[in-house]
């Protein structure tokens, strides 16, 4: 029985990891309470998978510290309640589906009995299929349904559903929200938008190994959903772009049919819009359309790294950010 004076599941306190010359996490702090289900976002290469690998203890950070449950990750004992996918899953290939699942019950005192566990991840009618034999989103399910054997109180899933077809995609994340429903928490890291909306309260993203937002869903998505405005000008944009309300990454390129083509990722396409007008720019070709992830991600990183000057590119920070002193605030 969890208390309000257990220590959380996962604090990480100003921790820096490298890599050689790669910073791959860079002075983070994060803290999950009991019961939450988190969403880890980022690009590639922004940190998650080395961050989760601090806290199931395969890794020790250069500067500050993890903890688990109160205690240190590398000791066996801190890991009871612990239970992880990483992104790649090595599977006995000669052992059938229900031995591998009781391979890993026998290492429990109290696992989660098989049939459950294949009931929970759609596995039923493989039990007695070679894992060698399973297609990789059957063998994904597997992996996933095998740390939650141990009946762990926290579980680490890196990228869950990567190259998964949506049926299988929505059997795991269906499974997932049932075991965090049954009380775990979870952390789940990816690249996908869709997958963090599928499972997460609150996300935490993840840009050049520094926590960039950390908040609801709801306002993560609004963070997120930038714009890019494009726009030819007939000479270099010098001094005309600047200013723009909500507006960074600003690049130039010439345009084939004169001037030069300017494309903003704004967070307030309408208010850059009125503002152009208002200054009198005299730009054509306007387009806007909404921006992938990856540009989302890079505006929030270039926030994080401009701080107030690009704060105003951003709504204010809220709730788990504004509230949780180990929780870096967007934009800072
Ligand atoms: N063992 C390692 N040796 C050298 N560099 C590493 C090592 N592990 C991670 N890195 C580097 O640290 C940075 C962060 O990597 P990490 O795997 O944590 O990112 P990620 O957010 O999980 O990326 P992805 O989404 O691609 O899995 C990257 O620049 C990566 O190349």
């Amino acid at each position: 029985m969890t208390t309000d004076t257990a220590p959380p599941p996962v604090l990480v306190d100003r921790v820096t990891r490298r890599f050689g010359d790669v910073t791959a996490l860079d002075d983070v702090s994060l803290r999950v309470d009991h019961g939450e289900i988190v969403g880890l976002l980022g690009s590639n290469g922004a940190g998650k998978t080395t961050l989760l690998s601090l806290l199931a203890g395969l890794r020790t950070p250069d500067a500050g510290t993890v903890r688990l449950f109160g205690g240190d990750p590398r000791d066996p004992a801190s890991r009871t309640s612990l239970g992880t996918t990483p992104q790649e899953t090595g599977l006995p290939g000669t052992l059938k589906v229900r031995e591998v699942v009781d391979f890993v019950a026998g290492h429990f005192t109290d696992p989660m009995p098989r049939a459950e566990v294949l009931a929970r991840f759609a596995l039923e009618d493989l039990a007695d299929r070679q894992t060698g034999a399973l297609s990789g989103g059957q063998k994904r399910r597997l992996a996933v349904g095998l740390s939650l054997v141990g009946r762990p109180r926290l579980v680490l899933l890196d990228e869950p559903t990567t190259g998964l077809d949506v049926e299988a995609r929505h059997v795991l994340w269906q499974a997932l929200r049932d075991y965090h429903a049954d009380g775990a928490t979870v952390i789940v890291t990816s690249h996908y938008l869709e997958e963090i909306e599928a499972l997460a309260q609150r996300v935490v993203v993840v840009g050049g190994g520094r926590v960039v937002a950390d908040d609801t869903l709801a306002r993560v998505l609004d963070l997120v959903s930038v714009r890019r405005v494009s726009l030819t000008l007939p000479g270099p944009a010098g001094a005309t772009l600047t200013g723009l309300p909500g507006v960074h990454d600003v690049t130039e390129a010439p345009d084939p049919r004169g001037g030069v083509r300017a494309t903003l990722v704004a967070a307030d396409a309408d208010a850059c819009v009125r503002t152009l007008v208002e200054r009198a720019v005299p730009f054509r070709d306007l387009e806007v359309r909404g921006a992938s992830l990856e540009e989302a991600f890079l505006s929030l990183t270039s926030s994080a790294e401009h701080g107030a000057s690009s704060a105003a590119a951003t709504p204010a920070p809220a709730s788990a950010a504004a509230t949780d002193p180990t929780a870096t605030e967007v934009a800072r």
